[in-house]
Order: structure tokens, then C-alpha cells, then sequence
């Protein structure tokens, strides 16, 4: 169930109502009140802003059962949500002040001529002379935006700009949506070539199955600056992490445990490729029509790589056929495509990953009673799975180490970077991953990234706090 917090400013007959009145309303319709401001006293007549928390399904009743009392008239009704993304959530701010003739000199014409043509004699100064150093442009084409589906460019960008505040907000690191209005792989990857020379990293966000592994595949090799596909590979990293701990909690391990994952799509695949990397020996992927087998044949080049692993189950079936003796369960397909009746086909100690984003796989409060760890995708319970927890570091790391790439010992060394922020001490059911507010998270993934880049001959730079370990 999603809860949103509405604010109503209202505006109270005092002879026809009492503010014990509206309270008791609010709360027969489902709502809570948080909190109270008075905007206009008064012993007859009172303006007040009350903000509560209610269900999504539940604000129209709210609002409906107020609206149908004598004495008070609603004077207006905001959602708090939407007042946060009122002009949009990032600016850019200028770095210094331009306050007479002899700065603006200095940062325009005449001056900034010179720093130009220091970079067009050595390109690499672009790194130490622009914003190059830390800026990362957050891509998408608005094709599989959460769980929304294809709901086009203009429609992803507050999720392009929420990824950029917490780029900014958790790294440090300067991100810019870039939303594009083309569906065309080729148009794409033209496009990220001629817009990356200010960037120092490509996080691409939010593009389908299966365009983004070509556009990944070859905007790597074109492009000497790291590029990540964050639903592949940051969830991936998550989810491995979140296993880690989920695993020593129910006292299983990685060889041992059958896993379905749900949703074959940009996360699914890299899921399946990075818990075969850490040692998953019996793997179901599933998808709408059902579970990819070994030794399947599929268009689908990534489905078609996955059947040719042997660590893959080689018998058919739906979801609901394949669950039944799983020990571990993960989604980042669509909401609500799970129910009570197979998370209880699964094995004793069961692990529940329903990652899809805003609606997991399956609603909390029907899953949590009957799993021993679960995790969803969301702020609002216990074990928030979701690659927010990898994107911030792991780019603080690539850029300070200036990583030509990202390769698969930086993913693995990010996913144990995270795991590791939960303490033997701490960790429990419903605590399997560090929340995302965290300090040691950006701080251990940051630091895990770039020992690796390092250890494996990707960086480009040491920077200085990691000079003794050269
Ligand atoms: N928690 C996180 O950090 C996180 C990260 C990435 C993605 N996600 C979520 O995972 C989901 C998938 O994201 P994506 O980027 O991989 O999208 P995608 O479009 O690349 O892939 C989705 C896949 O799910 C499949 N699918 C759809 N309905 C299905 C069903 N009923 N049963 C089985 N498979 C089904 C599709 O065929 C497709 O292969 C979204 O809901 C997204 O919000 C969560
Ligand atoms: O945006 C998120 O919350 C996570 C993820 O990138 C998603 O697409 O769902
Ligand atoms: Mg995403």
C-alpha cells in the first residue's frame, strides 16, 4: 500500500464545527494527522493547514468526507509529492561569483580563451580545466522507466532528476538528466558519442530490453570514459550484496540454493549473469512466457547466452510451476504478479526480492508473514533493495581514479563493499542492507571501486587518500 502525505488548507466555521470534529473525519476516512499549522487565528472563524498521511486509494475519501461537513470550506488541497518536483528538483549553480570587469575577464572573454587552447594542445586537461572531472550524464530514452513501462522522455525526467539529486546529495557528483526523444539504437549511441566529451561517465537509466545491452555493449567500446547501465548492473551489484547477508541470516549459501528470478529484462539478465559469477549453481530465469531453459532456443541474445549455462534447470513451466521448492525468489519484473499460494510452494527459510518498482512483485504485508528475509525496491519498508545504494559510490569511485571502464571485479568488489556496511553484530531479517543515508556506504563502495580499478589496471589517476596503496 502506498501512503502519500496531503496537505488541505481549510477554513473552519467554529460555530458549526470543532477542530475535534475535523480529527475525528480525517481519521474515520483513513487518514493521520500529522501536523497542524494555524495560518489565521480566530474565535469564530480559523484558517488552518493540516497534513496527513493517508493511503493513495484513501485521499479522495479524506477529502470527500471534509468537503461533506457544515462548516468548513476547503481551500485548497496539495500533494505534497507533487509540490517537491513544483520547477523541477536540480539546478546548476556557478562555482565562484562574477562581481566586476576583471573576473569576468578572467572566466569569459578575453581569459577563458587561453584555457581553451590549453586543452586543445592536451585534451586531458579538460579533466582538471571543466567540469568533466565529476559530471555524469544520466540517459535515458524513457522506454522502461521503474516499472512504468514506455512512458517516453518527458514523463522519465523526474526519475532522471531524482537520480541526479542523490548523485549530488550522497557522492558529490555533478549528474545531468538527459532525457531522448528516439527509440532508435544507432540515433542513441550517436547521440551519447557527440554529447559525452563534458561528461566523465554515462549512467544510462531506464532504457528496454534488450536495446540497452548493444547500446551499453558499444558505447564501452567507442568511448574511453566509464559506462554504466544502472538497471543492469547496479541492480545486480544490490542484489548480490543483499544475498550476501540474506544467505548468512537463513544460514544458507550460494552453491546450494535454487533461485528464480522473474523478469528477464536490462536487470534480470545481469542478476542472472553476476549470481552465476558468485557461485549460483541451480538457476531458474523467468519470464512472461514462462522459465528459460538450458538448452532452449531464443531470439533473444542474452535469453539464448543464459540457456547455454549449465547452471541453468533445464524443465519448463510458468512461475507458479517453477517456485514450487525455491529458496530464493527474485523480481524486478512488474507489480503484484505473486501470490500468497507460491511464495508458500517455496522451501523453508525463504528469501523474497520483489524489486519492481513503485508495486513490488508482491504486496508486502501478504509476503512478509510467510518469508524469512524480504526486500523490496522501496523507501517504506524494512530492506530497501535499490541501486541507489551502488550508483553514488560507485561513480565517486570511477571518477576519482578516472577508470577508463567499469568491469566485473569492480561490480563484485561494490557488492561486498555493501554487504560488508552490515556488521555481523547487526545484521538480522530485517536488516540484510545498509540503508542508503549510510555514511560508510558511498565511503566503502567509493573505496572497494577503486582499489579494484586499480588492482586491475583500469585507473587512470590514483587519487590521493589511496597513494600508499600503490
Ligand atoms: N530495486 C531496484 O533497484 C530496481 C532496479 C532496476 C529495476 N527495477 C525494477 O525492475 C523492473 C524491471 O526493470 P528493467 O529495467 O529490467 O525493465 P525491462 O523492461 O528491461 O525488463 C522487464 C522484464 O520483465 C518482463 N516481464 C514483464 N511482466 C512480466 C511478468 N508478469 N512475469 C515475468 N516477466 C515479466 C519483461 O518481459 C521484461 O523482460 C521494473 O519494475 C523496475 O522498476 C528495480
Ligand atoms: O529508480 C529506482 O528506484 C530504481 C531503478 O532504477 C528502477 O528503475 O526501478
Ligand atoms: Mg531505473
Amino acid at each position: 500500500m502506498a501512503f502519500n502525505s496531503i496537505i488541505l488548507r481549510l477554513e473552519l466555521n467554529h460555530t458549526l464545527v470543532t477542530f475535534g470534529q475535523v480529527a475525528s473525519a480525517v481519521s474515520d476516512a483513513g487518514g493521520d494527522i500529522v501536523s497542524i499549522d494555524v495560518i489565521r487565528p480566530g474565535s469564530d472563524n480559523s484558517v488552518r493547514d493540516i497534513t496527513v498521511q493517508v493511503a493513495d486509494e484513501r485521499e479522495k475519501l479524506v477529502v470527500d468526507s471534509l468537503r461533506a461537513m457544515p462548516g468548513i470550506h476547503i481551500i485548497n488541497v496539495s500533494d505534497r509529492t507533487f509540490l517537491a518536483h513544483l520547477g523541477g528538483k536540480i539546478s546548476i549553480q556557478p562555482s565562484m561569483p562574477i562581481r566586476n570587469r576583471d573576473d569576468l575577464s578572467r572566466v569569459y572573454t578575453p581569459g577563458v580563451a587561453r584555457v581553451s587552447m590549453a586543452i586543445h594542445e592536451n585534451i586531458d586537461k579538460a579533466y582538471s580545466l571543466t567540469i568533466k572531472r565529476n559530471t555524469v550524464a544520466v540517459v535515458t530514452d524513457g522506454t522502461a522507466v521503474l516499472g512504468l513501462g514506455d512512458i517516453g522522455p518527458h514523463a522519465a525526467a523526474p526519475v532522471m532528476e531524482g537520480k541526479a539529486m542523490l548523485f549530488k546529495q550522497l557522492a558529490e557528483v555533478d549528474a545531468f538528466p538527459i532525457c531522448l526523444d528516439t527509440k532508435d539504437t544507432e540515433e542513441i549511441i550517436r547521440t551519447i558519442k557527440a554529447i559525452s566529451p563534458i561528461f566523465g561517465g554515462i549512467n544510462l537509466e531506464d532504457i528496454s530490453s534488450p536495446r540497452c545491452f548493444e547500446i551499453e555493449d558499444r558505447l564501452a567500446g567507442e568511448l574511453d570514459i566509464p559506462i554504466f547501465h544502472d538497471d543492469q548492473h547496479g541492480t545486480a551489484i544490490v542484489v548480490v550484496a543483499g544475498l550476501i547477508n540474506a544467505l548468512k541470516v537463513t544460514g544458507k549459501s550460494m552453491e546450494n540454493i535454487r533461485v528464480v528470478v522473474n523478469g528477464i529484462g536490462a536487470a534480470g539478465v545481469s542478476i542472472c549473469k553476476m549470481l552465476l559469477a558468485s557461485g549460483v549453481q541451480h538457476l531458474t530465469p523467468v519470464d512472461r512466457e514462462g522459465a528459460i531453459i538450458r538448452g532452449g532456443t531464443y531470439t533473444h541474445p542474452m535469453w539464448q547466452w543464459l540457456a547455454s549455462q549449465p547452471q541453468l534447470e533445464d524443465k519448463p513451466g510458468s512461475l507458479h510451476e517453477v517456485i514450487a521448492g525455491a529458496d530464493v525468489f527474485i523480481g524486478v519484473s512488474r507489480g503484484n504478479v505473486l501470490g500468497a499460494e507460491d511464495v508458500q510452494l517455496m522451501a523453508p527459510d525463504r528469501i523474497v526480492f520483489a524489486m519492481a518498482n513503485p508495486e513490488p512483485e508482491i504486496d508486502p504485508e501478504v509476503a512478509l508473514p510467510l518469508v524469512n528475509v524480504f526486500a523490496t525496491g522501496r523507501s517504506d519498508y524494512p530492506n530497501q533493495i535499490n541501486n541507489v545504494l551502488v550508483f553514488p559510490g560507485l561513480f565517486r569511485g570511477v571518477l576519482d581514479c578516472r577508470a577508463k571502464v567499469i568491469n566485473e571485479q569492480i561490480k563484485l568488489a561494490a557488492a561486498h563493499a555493501i554487504a560488508a556496511v552490515v556488521s555481523s553484530s547487526e545484521l538480522n531479517e530485517q536488516y540484510i542492507i545498509p540503508s542508503i543515508f549510510n555514511e560508510k556506504v558511498v565511503k566503502n563502495v567509493r573505496r572497494a571501486v577503486i582499489e579494484a580499478a586499480m588492482r586491475t589496471g583500469v585507473a587512470r589517476r590514483i587519487p590521493p587518500d589511496m597513494r600508499s596503496l600503490d
